[in-house]
């Protein structure tokens, strides 16, 4: 089973069906194939075998219903009983014909929608066929949203959604109607960003990619980091290394009422490994006595964090964060720049600087720059937001939440969802801040040379974050000091493979 790490846009995906389907590659027969090996697999695992199960295949107007109807056929030839709902006033015709020849029923569907509901509710395996690649993002419209909304409220049965789940925003995952949620996802020919960018990930449940044998052209869309890609990343010291080369971070962090965030954000640092972590602030007494290895004071730094527990309001701070951006911009000096530093950015900055908001704190950016969104708006289109935050100030954008969206220079993107929930806690974005400043001032050179590598970095602190809170407590709470704590085992076991 291949675990979904790089998407393709639909448009990509159906140029690369062309060459095949041009050269009389069966393509809907096998991915229909496919559906029905995955289908009946599930079927045995809920009730211990095929023959005798119940299906009922939601099915709409285009290709994704025709993959639907052939899968139908293929398991009622295996002796389940098959009921199609056609959704649209047009179905796949050759599908449907393939379904009623193999003994399956097809049922048009029309208002009132609750006896076909019940049928959908009570069957073992829900196959959604309604839309695929050629959704339009807005939802199920009309009847099928109604169908979907009965089928839910009278409990939800196992889905395996054609493609992809029916309405989803194919290209940048937006949920913004009713969707009928999976359990399992088969996906054909190339995965689909939907699949992996939030809010619409979560629809997906599991995912099954079905080769076609598809060549997708040009860089993939969206791409998830797995541990294995770490390795090549990380700014492993090279034998002759010293602390200078292995770079050294300044943090501009916390203030008298924040000491805690100054504390995270430099034991963090110097937790993932940085050449030295010098600190600048009024809580450097309690940093030192948490963390003796930071030094406090100015002096020469490759990469910066700027902002955790910095409040607009702190002149000093805001003093420091105001002439270290001179740097960044001058010298080239690579920034992390978190929470009250946000407020400070200049207008225009490069890819070397990392910003690290969550939605909240990216709707405040936006605004500030004349886009009208909010909050709610960001998490609705979180790609959508933290491109358009990269465009307007050049800035690589690694945007906080259950699943961290990063978008770079050269149209990088990353989803990654390697956290438990139990990470939202107070101070986990500062570890986060701490731990991302270390690999950009461990690489800050190569950042200049590629500088779509920051977006790779950025993902790459995200991943080793989320795997650092499951270390620190696998199914339960977690504070974020323990989640800095788990950095160096962490580190260890991703850099091992
Ligand atoms: N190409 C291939 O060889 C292969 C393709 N494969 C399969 O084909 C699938 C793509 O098929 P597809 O292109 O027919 O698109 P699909 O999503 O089934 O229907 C789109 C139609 O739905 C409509 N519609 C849109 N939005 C809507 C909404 N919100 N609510 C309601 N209706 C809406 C819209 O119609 P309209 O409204 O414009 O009349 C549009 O025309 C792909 O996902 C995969 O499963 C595999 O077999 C492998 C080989
Ligand atoms: N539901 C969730 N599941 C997994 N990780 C989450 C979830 N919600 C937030 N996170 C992560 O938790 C961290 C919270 O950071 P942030 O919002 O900056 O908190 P703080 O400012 O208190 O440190 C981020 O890394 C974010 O991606
Ligand atoms: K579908």
């Amino acid at each position: 089973m291949r675990v979904v790490l790089q998407t393709w846009t639909s448009a990509q995906v159906r140029a690369a069906e062309q060459p095949l389907l041009a050269a009389g590659v069966p393509l809907m027969e096998r991915a229909a194939f496919a559906l029905h090996v995955h289908t009946a697999a599930a079927l045995r695992e809920l009730r211990g075998g095929v023959a005798g199960a119940r299906v009922v295949v939601l099915v709409g107007p285009g290709n994704n219903g025709g993959d639907a109807l052939y899968a139908g056929a293929l398991l009622a030839r295996r002796g389940v009983a098959v009921h199609a709902v056609l959704t649209a006033t047009r179905a796949h015709e050759a599908g449907l014909a393939a379904l009623l020849r193999a003994g399956g029923r097809a049922v048009q569907l029309a208002e009132p929608v609750d006896e076909v509901a019940a049928l959908a509710a009570g069957a073992d395996v829900v196959l959604d066929g309604v839309l695929g690649i050629g959704a339009d993002g807005s939802g199920l419209r009309g009847v099928s949203g109604a169908l979907v909304d009965a089928i839910v409220a009278r409990g939800r049965p196992y889905v395996v959604a054609v493609d992809l789940p029916s309405g989803l925003g194919v290209d940048d995952g937006r949920r913004d109607g009713v969707v009928l949620d999976a359990d399992l996802t088969v996906t054909f020919g190339a995965a689909k960003p939907c699949l992996l960018l939030p809010p619409g990930a979560r629809a997906a449940g599991r995912v099954v990619l079905v080769d076609l044998g598809l060549d997708p052209a040009g860089a993939p869309e969206v791409v998830r980091l797995d541990p294995s890609d770490v390795a090549a990343l990380w700014p492993v010291p090279a034998p002759d290394a010293h602390k200078y080369t292995r770079g050294v971070l300044g943090v501009v962090a916390g203030s008298r009422a924040y000491q805690g965030a100054a504390v995270l954000t430099t034991g963090a640092a110097v937790r993932a490994g940085v050449g030295m972590v010098r600190y600048l602030g009024d809580a450097g007494d309690a940093v030192v006595a948490a963390h003796p290895e930071v030094v406090v004071g100015h002096g020469r730094v490759q990469a910066w964090v700027f902002g955790p527990g910095v409040s607009p309001d702190d002149a000093g701070q805001r003093r420091r964060i105001e002439y270290a951006f001179e740097h960044v911009l001058e010298r080239g000096e690579a920034a992390v720049v978190d929470a009250g530093a946000l407020e400070l950015l200049p207008p225009h900055v490069g890819p070397h600087a990392v910003l690290t908001p969550h939605a909240g704190e990216l709707a405040r950016v936006l605004t500030l720059r004349g886009e009208q969104v909010d909050r709610a708006g960001v998490e609705a289109e979180p790609l959508r937001w933290a491109r358009r935050a990269h465009e307007l100030t050049g800035a690589t954008v690694l945007l906080k939440g259950p699943v961290t969206v990063v978008a770079g220079a050269h149209g990088a993107v990353y989803a990654q969802a390697d956290a438990p929930a139990w990470l939202s806690t107070a101070g986990a974005g500062d570890v986060l801040a701490g731990l991302l400043g270390a690999l950009l001032a461990g690489r800050v050179d190569d950042v200049h040379d590629d500088p779509s590598l920051a977006a790779a970095l950025a993902a790459t602190a995200a991943l080793v974050h989320g795997r650092a809170a499951h270390r620190a407590n696998p199914d339960g709470p977690i504070s974020a000091r323990a989640v800095a704590d788990a950095l160096p085992g962490t580190i260890a076991e991703v850099l091992a493979g």
